[in-house]
């Protein structure tokens, strides 16, 4: 912290990046101006960056958290830092061990999930919000609503106003954009004013861009969240993380890297026969854990290959 006096003492100002397009960045200052800063194409900043600037000279602060995904050739991609909260959105037809796979890729990254069961103003939700609501109620805060009609938004606004910065994923069609234009009123007029800023002449894209929400709380909107539909994660974060095991951040495994299915000494199967963990809970982590382990060791297999 004593340095940040000192980058304040030679004229830097401190600010967060909310917008990212490719070769520039916007910067919101603690002063609450707001201005275009350029930065190399591959610097890797991204939305929700601590930044401090000196004239064009940005400068990056450590990160408390960052999201990131890997595409299918195992690169990693970072999609926004500094978040606190991530929306898991779902909707009738979204597959199932898409909801496991998002939160623990939420919580391997720091990130606190939460549920969001949209189009609840369609008759065939009723019964699915509820089901879901019945296995995760209790493990994560579960909000089902509507984006269309508004219904249920409310207890959603509420909990973001708490000052939570988070992004929604999602698979395919089940709102997410809808969600954001819901709760974001000015997000058409603000990608409006944003075009301005087109001063480089090319690259008018915003890349990504962070919103914040009236009464509170800010909103990270990144084309990227769109590929989170396959949410890659691997067996320790599995195993680690799966919803439903919170036991165990009490009672851990005699082995490390325990796979909780014959180890001795594993923790999950003690509170299997306690109650503590659901057979239900219990039978999903192993199916899905068969999955990650499949998609591992074909992994493997293409590496050796070359
Ligand atoms: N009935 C109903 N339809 C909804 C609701 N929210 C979104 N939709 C519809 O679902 C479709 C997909 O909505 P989007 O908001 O584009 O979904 P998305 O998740 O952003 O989709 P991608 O951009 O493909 O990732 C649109 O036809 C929406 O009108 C809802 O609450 N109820
Ligand atoms: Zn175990």
């Amino acid at each position: 912290m004593g340095n940040r006096k000192q980058q304040g003492e030679s004229g830097a100002e401190q600010g967060l990046i909310v917008s990212h397009f490719g070769v520039a960045v916007e910067v919101l200052f603690e002063t609450g101006e707001r201005r275009m800063v350029k930065v190399k194409r591959n610097s890797g900043h991204v939305v929700g960056d601590q930044v401090t600037v000196a004239g064009e000279v940005l400068n990056r602060l450590p990160r408390r958290t960052e999201l990131s995904r890997r595409d299918a050739r195992g690169g990693v991609h970072l999609l926004a830092a500094n978040l606190d909260v991530l929306g898991v959105v779902l909707a009738p037809g979204t597959p199932s061990g898409f909801l496991d796979r998002a939160i623990v890729a939420a919580r391997a990254a720091g990130l606190a999930p939460f549920v969001v069961f949209n189009k609840c103003d369609l008759p065939e939700s009723a019964e699915l919000s509820d089901a879901t609501a019945g296995v995760y109620g209790g493990i994560v805060p579960f909000f089902p609503l509507s984006a269309v009609t508004g219904a249920g938004i409310e207890p959603l606004r509420e909990f973001l106003r708490q000052g939570h910065r988070g992004a929604f994923v999602g698979t395919t069609g089940v709102g997410k954009s809808s969600l954001m234009n819901a709760l974001c009123p000015e997000l058409n007029l603000k990608v409006g004013e944003l075009s301005d800023y087109n001063w480089t002449g090319r690259h008018t894209t915003t890349v990504s861009s962070l919103h914040a929400l009236p009464g509170g709380g800010e909103l990270v909107d990144t084309p990227g969240f769109r590929d989170f539909g396959l949410v890659d994660i691997t067996v320790p974060e599995l195993a680690a993380w799966f919803p439903g095991f919170e036991a165990l951040q009490d009672h851990r495994c005699r082995f490390n890297d325990c796979r909780h299915r014959q180890e001795p000494g594993c923790a999950v199967r003690d509170e299997l026969s306690t109650g503590g963990i659901t057979q239900e809970r219990y039978q999903t982590y192993l199916l899905l854990l068969g999955e990650v382990e499949a998609l591992e060791e074909a992994a493997q297999r293409r590496n050796w290959k070359k």
